[in-house]
């Protein structure tokens, strides 16, 4: 299993640019609407500080690469087509777009902070960027919504049994959601409603459709084009609304990041993807330069180009994945050492890595090795980010 980070927005706020420079990708960007029809999908990197130098060992990784310390772990992120208002009644791309943004376990919410940019994409000035923020959620909300009210209709069918729970209506309807019939009891709960679909009123209904897209799809925004004027003026407004407060926003320049890696390919600078400064390494012509100073400027100031910990934040702080190395103390005869780190959802035990590992290595699960403290840790030990574990099978 491997984790899928969604990007969404409207259209023409940088997706596509934004997937590119995170995956070295060649999609189609443009200015205008719809530039992207069909998703893609990509690899993306998120950082992870290595284990191995505290082994005074150096590691061997699979998937990814390591350089001075950091470890960059491969992880799936999806480009798709923009969204506009209506989009659950079919609008624009409308539900192929959702069905496509279903399969993401966290969203990015790519928002043009320039306020360039109207609601379908096209160009206008002075938008606020609040609007994009609220219409997405509301978009999601009324897809969610509609299921929820497929569910609904299911129980009062009692075509799946007469005593059947409405939670295991609304879990089958929801399954795509990945949310069980014990989960959607505790929403429900949790929101003072009776476990009773006719005692339901709209906003009920919406509270519970809302409550439940918040659980399922976590969702970070990505405050992009932060490389403008036009956008840093905005972000302050923004990111101070009280009514904002529940969101992270991560600022981001789709355009410095990708810049900065052709710079790396080319070989004229040196950069590391999510650092807050790089090195130029080749005599540039006056205008490149002066660009690039501009952008160093930008990194400087904001920590890095936001692409990078955009994706981050998404997976380890909104999702709350955890990465894990499964290893010993010391490098294999080959002389290969901490090959692999994998990211596992919150809370998993230590049976659970077992078994994401091998179900073979679940099955003659004996006990594991915190590998830095060289403690046992039983089954159902949950593990922290980070962790270094080694597992003993009976087998
Ligand atoms: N200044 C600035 N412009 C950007 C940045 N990222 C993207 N753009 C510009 O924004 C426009 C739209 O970019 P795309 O990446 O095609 O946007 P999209 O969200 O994929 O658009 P659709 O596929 O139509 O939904 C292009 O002209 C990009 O060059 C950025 O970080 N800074
Ligand atoms: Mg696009």
């Amino acid at each position: 299993m491997s984790y899928k980070i969604g990007l969404v927005g409207k259209p023409s706020v940088g997706k596509s640019t934004f997937f590119n420079a995170a995956t070295m990708n060649d999609v189609p960007e443009g200015a205008y609407p719809f530039t992207t029809i069909d998703p893609s999908m990509g690899e993306a990197y998120v950082r992870v500080d290595c284990a191995a130098p505290e082994f005074d060992h150096t590691c061997t990784p699979n998937h990814g690469y390591c350089t001075d310390g950091v470890r960059f772990v491969p992880t799936k992120l999806v480009d798709v087509a923009g969204l506009v208002p209506g989009a659950h009644e079919g609008k624009g791309l409308g539900n192929q777009f959702l069905t496509d943004l279903n399969e993401a376990d966290v969203l990015v919410h790519v928002v043009d902070f320039t306020g360039e940019t109207d609601l379908e994409g096209e160009p206008t000035e002075d938008h606020d960027p609040r609007e994009d923020i609220d219409f997405l959620e509301d978009e999601l909300d009324m897809w969610y919504l509609d299921i929820l009210e497929k569910g609904i209709e299911r129980y009062r069918s009692g075509y799946h049994g007469e005593d059947k729970a409405i939670e295991d209506d609304l879990a089958e309807q929801m399954s795509a959601f990945k949310i069980n019939a014990d989960e959607i009891k505790q929403v429900v709960l949790a929101l003072d409603l009776e476990l009773d679909p006719d005692t339901w009123d709209d906003a009920d209904k919406e509270a519970l459709a809302r409550e439940i897209r918040i659980r399922t799809k976590p969702m970070l925004i990505a405050a992009n084009k932060m490389d403008t004027e036009a956008a840093q003026d905005n972000w302050e407004t923004v990111t101070e609304d009280p009514a904002y407060e529940h969101l992270t926003f991560v600022p981001v320049s789709a355009h410095a990041e990708k810049a900065l890696k052709n710079g790396n390919e080319q070989g004229v600078l040196d950069y590391r993807p999510g650092d807050e400064d790089f090195e130029v390494t080749a005599d540039l012509p006056e205008e490149k330069a002066a660009g690039l100073e501009q952008i160093r400027e930008f990194v400087t100031d904001f920590g890095g180009t936001g692409v990078q910990q955009a994706l981050e934040t998404a997976l380890f702080e909104e999702l709350g994945a955890i990465a894990v190395f499964p290893g010993a103390r010391k490098p294999q005869e080959d002389g290969t050492f901490l090959q692999d780190c994998f990211v596992l959802p919150d809370g998993s035990t230590a049976e659970d890595f077992a078994y994401f590992l091998h179900t073979d290595i679940g099955d003659g699960f004996l006990h594991a090795h915190d590998v830095r403290t060289e403690r046992q840790i039983g089954a159902d030990t949950e593990l922290d980010h980070r962790d270094v574990v080694e597992i003993t099978t009976t087998n």
